[in-house]
């Protein structure tokens, strides 16, 4: 049996020998390279932790004592230690391993929000809430990688943890440099400048030797502070951290078992908020991920184990390459398009327009709500900003976006990348939210392109709106082929028409394919169907309205939330307009879905071709007198 298959709990690495931790060190990341490469999921993020996580769970006693990983995608080696090590050929499948911490997998799990720099917030209120509760001998630990630490929320949590003296905190900053990207920011310069400086090597010796020299408690912080002399520049965090009123251990080597597990004692032994900075390698330990410069494998799909070589080349284009294509053509005819990222330039597809316009392009790191309202300054400056973002981090700059933007009337443009159901990555990764909260911004156009023609259309008529946010949506599915309409008219694109048609089917982006499918079902029954894509979905077109008139059933179908939705809106209209055409409305429902495909998920929530199919034909025959239609045909 190997080493790694005798740990059931974090309890049997204590009855290692030290020599065995290193053997369980390198097996742990032959496990992840082999099993990763297989399933896909963040392979890099865990290569760089399992020393890290090692040393937790040697210091600490979880759960007594809670550790929280920031956005969670570095928990593996954390879920290999607490018995899950079984599970990772279901990693990120329906009904299998979570690819974040699960609080249903397991009790050592606190945190599945995978969304970034929320992690010192939970372990201060833990802290606090154990604290209150009488609970004085559990220590909370939370690790928070140098990217998730350019997120506002995190340094919200440290101005607050830095005057609670004797709250029994350790902040693990896990500094790899990286976000995807390199880190960006004041803070990343601070923290790298040690990776950089010719000392480096020599300080974390250093600084080793003084950590065992120095007994428990206050005294190593102060043999610790007393070295900055001589190696100011290089301990600047320290400057930064203590400053702030923060206890500051490192720069560690986050590779170093033994550096590690001494300074997370001498952490523990504290009794108030230590930060210790561990200094790690994403990726480290298998080569092509070191050598790999976009994002030393951030995310995988499925690879060669040995190579890293992708196993299934990407042929079809994406809606990412589409929108990066579409910038370069705009990017010419207007020099007003500026470009944000919150930290994801590659992944949202803006990697050549920062190459060719670097003076355009701007990366704030984890901060969607810094971008947002200084997407609102640019546009105020005379400019026309282009957001990037993923649709579930827009959730973060929502009041930027209502109160900075929309209510100055400015001409900001919000893409978003993995709008509608994402799938594997968990219920805080599906772009389901934003046409909910976006829908209630006065005066925001909101556009869901069903292909790559409206894509191009609907993102140069968003940079020539300069007086109301424009959004744009679409899903993480492969680019479709070009849909075109068969008639526009008044702004709407028709799709498909029958001649004085029983139901009118209203769809938007990634359902304008799904919606032709459910209308020749219904053709197949005898309903005749009309099939209508309004692009730019909000506000609701009156066109739109006065179309509904003139049918007997509307169904929309929309890849995102019910509530607040495309639906929803219309039949808001419809009321107001005194039209009392029954409505169906077909959308993802108000709960959190668990990880699984796409597909997985729209069969899970009858949003196939088939289940709505059935749906509209029991309603035809349920609500309103309609040709004899047999139901039943879609019930197999
Ligand atoms: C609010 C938010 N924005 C963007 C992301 C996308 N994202 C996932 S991981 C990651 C980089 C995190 O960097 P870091 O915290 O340094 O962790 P590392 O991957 O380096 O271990 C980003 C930007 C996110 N999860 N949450
Ligand atoms: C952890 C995180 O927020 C992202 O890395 C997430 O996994 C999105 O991945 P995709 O870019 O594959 O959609
Ligand atoms: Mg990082």
């Amino acid at each position: 049996m190997s080493l790694l298959e005798s740990i059931h709990q974090p309890s049997d690495l204590r009855a290692l020998q030290r020599p065995q931790l290193d053997e369980l060190a390198a097996e742990i990341r032959q496990f992840l390279i082999s099993n990763v490469s297989r399933t896909g999921g963040h392979l890099g993020p865990n290569l760089g932790v399992v020393e890290l996580t090692l040393a937790l769970h040697l210091t600490f006693d979880s759960p007594h004592d809670p550790i929280i990983f920031d956005t969670g995608h570095q928990s593996y080696v954390h879920k290999m230690l607490t018995g899950r090590g079984g599970e990772f050929a279901s990693l990120r499948q329906k009904d299998g391993l979570s690819g974040y911490p699960c609080v249903a997998e397991s009790e050592h799990d606190w945190v599945e929000n995978s969304h970034a720099s929320t992690a010192l917030s939970w372990a201060e209120g833990l802290a606090h809430g154990f604290q209150l509760r009488g609970e004085t001998d559990r220590t909370v630990v939370a690790v928070i990688g140098d990217g998730a630490l350019t997120g506002g929320m995190a340094w919200e949590a440290l101005n607050n943890i830095a005057i609670a003296d004797d709250l029994p905190l350790v902040i693990v900053v896990n500094d790899n440099g990286r976000s995807y990207a390199p880190t960006v920011g004041g803070l990343s310069r601070q923290l790298g400048a040690i990776r950089t400086d010719p000392r480096y090597e020599q300080t974390l010796e250093t600084i080793k030797t003084q950590m065992r020299r120095a007994r428990f408690g206050r005294t190593a912080y102060d043999v610790l502070h007393g070295m900055k002399s001589g190696l100011k520049d290089i301990l600047a965090p320290q400057e930064m951290f203590s400053d702030l009123g923060l206890k500051y251990l490192g720069p560690i080597d986050g590779h170093d078992l033994d550096a590690l597990t001494e300074a997370l004692e001498l952490a523990k032994g504290f009794g108030g908020p230590v930060i210790v900075h561990a200094i790690t390698k994403k990726g480290h330990g298998f080569r092509a991920a070191e050598l790999n410069k976009a994002d030393h494998f951030h995310t995988v799909g499925r690879i060669d184990a040995t190579t890293g070589e992708p196993l299934s080349a990407a042929v079809q284009a994406t809606w990412t390459d589409a929108f990066a294509q579409q910038m370069m053509e705009i990017a010419d005819d207007h020099p007003d398009v500026v470009a944000l990222t919150a930290a994801m330039l590659h992944p949202v597809g803006l990697t050549r327009f920062a190459a060719a316009y670097p003076e355009r392009t701007f990366d704030v790191g984890i901060a969607e709500q810094h971008a947002m309202t200084m997407a609102a300054g640019l546009a105020r400056a005379g400019l026309h900003p282009v957001f990037a973002v993923y649709s579930t981090f827009l959730n973060r700059a929502f009041d930027q976006l209502l109160l900075d933007v929309g209510l100055h009337k400015l001409g900001v443009t919000v893409v978003l990348d993995r709008a509608g159901i994402t799938g594997p990555d968990g219920a805080s990764h599906n772009g389901i939210w934003d046409v909910s909260l976006a829908g209630i911004v006065p005066g925001l156009m909101l556009a869901s392109p069903r292909d790559q023609p409206r894509l191009a259309e609907v993102l140069t008529q968003a940079v020539e709106t300069s007086d109301a946010p424009t959004l744009i949506r679409y899903s993480k599915e492969k680019l479709p082929d070009p849909m075109p309409a068969v008639v526009r008219r008044d702004g709407l694109d028709v799709l498909s028409a029958d001649e004085d048609a029983d139901v009118l089917l209203v769809a938007w982006g990634a359902m304008c394919a799904r919606a032709l499918k459910v209308a020749d079902l219904l053709r197949a029954q005898g309903i005749t169907v009309s099939v209508v894509d309004p692009v730019w979905g909000l506000p609701i077109s009156p066109a739109l309205v006065e179309m509904t008139r003139h049918h007997r059933l509307i169904v929309t179908i929309e890849d995102n939330l019910i509530v607040g939705g495309l639906g929803s809106h219309l039949e808001l209209e419809m009321d107001a307009a005194g039209i009392e055409v029954p409505t169906r409305q077909f959308g993802v429902p108000q709960r959190y879905l668990q990880p699984a495909t796409r597909n997985e998920i729209f069969a899970e929530i009858g949003l196939t071709p088939q289940a709505i199919a059935r749906e509209v034909t029991e309603t035809m025959t349920a609500f309103i007198e309609a040709p004899t239609v047999d139901a039943e045909r879609f019930r197999q």
